[in-house]
């Protein structure tokens, strides 16, 4: 059985357009119906299995937040069903549940309380949330001193002290530094690995890619896509990047390998091949072989300067390498009459590690960045092959010269550590 089961349910809140008309309703003990009615999810279903993680992407207001509230518990929907098998812990808005003249420890103590735990148990878990959330001496200040990064802190360390079967996260990781961000997805991902199941709405496509394992848009309060995050993200980004909300984005198979493609199509990119410098098409080229990434365009309209672009992604969606010809300065002022072609060429020396990569190409408006002429996602795939027994782990072979010398090597202005200290130690944490 799914963890948790949602089924056609839907939401919907309603206005009005005057303190007038809330009045005449009331009045009249809701005989005259003034209200304007908005449906905020127009049936949506949704299963998830134990330790699946889910990212939720969408325009402001597609309802996002109000699906979270819904999983959570605080908000019911007007009909459907909502199954759920297990504990849900939540991170909606900053604050929710809190009390600002209460401190810190009080605050994190009733938290523990609410989670109905044996009274033994609280004062250590409110130790281990004062410990994670490094609050130090303002975990004894009332909360209302706190900065919305310190409040954050609280929040997070609070509602994830206990491992909760479903864990519910409305764009909070966004808030804090960059530190305390790193410091809480590490904690998400063991979660994970442990079975817990994450619902996260984000508008940052990294933060879905990187710790979701599907992702879905949501529109208008209906479900509009629901996959692989690198796929459904393509789509989005295809989405925000439509000059009119009725142009097509089209999403197709090729090779295993999904393609989206989107644009107005007033320049259309006709082929995309990869070749070698002797000019034969390849797919698999060795660690530092250059590639042409050679795109064919076809010009359905004179009056527009094309901006042409490519990007390798790793297999998992990681931006490798982009550019286009506005950044390496290359202009295309020539005015192409309607059905002309012309090519464009991206060599490319593949500094990279061995696996598999993609390229999206594109035609953007120059004029215009955001508007799409022609844009594919993962367009063709290729493979990088070692050239030889490769001499380093990672990514990508960067240049580096390695020398050994007798003698410490200190070199002036710099300290050297001491037996037994870590550097960085006071950001060390067991098991964290
Ligand atoms: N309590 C409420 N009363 C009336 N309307 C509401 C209420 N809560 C939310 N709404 C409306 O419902 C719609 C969806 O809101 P929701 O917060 O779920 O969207 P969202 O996708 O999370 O948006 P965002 O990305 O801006 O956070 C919005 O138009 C919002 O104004």
């Amino acid at each position: 059985m799914p963890l948790i089961s949602i089924r056609n349910i839907t939401k919907k809140y309603h206005t009005f357009a005057s303190d007038w008309d809330r009045f005449v309703e009331a009045i009249t003990n809701g005989r005259i119906r003034r209200r304007h009615e908005h449906w905020i999810l127009k049936g949506v279903s949704l299963e998830a299995e134990p330790g699946e993680s889910i990212g939720i992407i969408g325009y402001n207001g597609a309802g996002k937040s109000t699906l979270l509230k819904i999983v959570l518990g605080v908000s019911t929907p007007d009909s459907g069903t909502v199954a759920i098998d297990g504990r849900v812990a939540g991170l909606l808005e900053l604050g929710v549940g809190f009390h600002p003249e209460f401190t810190g420890r009080e605050n994190a103590t009733i938290s523990c309380q609410l989670l109905g735990l044996d009274p033994a148990e609280i004062p250590p878990l409110v130790e281990e949330i004062k410990r994670f959330s490094e609050l130090e001496d303002y975990f004894d200040e009332p909360m209302r001193t706190y900065s919305t990064g310190m409040q954050m802190r609280l929040a997070f360390s609070a509602s994830t002290a206990v491992r909760p079967e479903i864990l519910v996260v409305d764009e909070a990781l966004a808030v804090g530094d960059a530190y305390f961000q790193h410091k809480s997805m590490a904690r998400i991902r063991r979660f994970r690995e442990a079975g817990t199941t994450l619902f996260l709405v984000s508008h940052d496509p990294t933060a879905i890619k990187n710790l979701c394992d599907r992702a879905l848009i949501l529109e208008e309060g209906v479900v509009i896509r629901d996959g692989r995050p690198d796929e459904v993200l393509d789509y989005y980004q295809a989405m925000v990047n439509r000059r009119k909300k009725d142009e097509e984005i089209r999403q197709f198979s090729n090779d295993g390998v999904v393609v989206t493609r989107s644009g107005d199509a007033r320049m259309e990119i006709s082929a995309i091949q990869i070749l070698d410098m002797d000019g034969k098409p390849g797919r698999v080229f060795k660690t530092g072989e250059t590639a042409r990434i050679r795109q064919t365009i076809t010009c359905n309209d004179p009056g527009v300067r094309p901006n042409v672009g490519i990007m390798i992604r790793d297999r998992l969606g990681n931006h490798i390498y982009g550019t286009n010809t506005h950044l390496k300065k290359v202009a295309i002022d020539d005015r192409f009459e309607v059905g002309t072609r012309f090519h464009v060429d991206f060599d490319v020396e593949l500094r990279l590690g061995a696996g598999s990569y993609n390229v999206s190409v594109a035609v953007v408006d120059d004029a215009l960045h955001s508007s799409h002429l022609d844009w594919i996602d993962q367009a063709v795939v290729f493979q990088v092959m070692p050239d030889g027994v490769p001499d380093y782990a990672g990514l990508t072979p960067l240049p580096a010269r390695l020398s050994y010398g007798r003698g410490p090597g200190i070199e002036t202005g710099t300290e050297p550590v001491a037996a037994g200290e870590q550097l960085g130690a006071d950001r060390v944490e067991a098991g964290d």
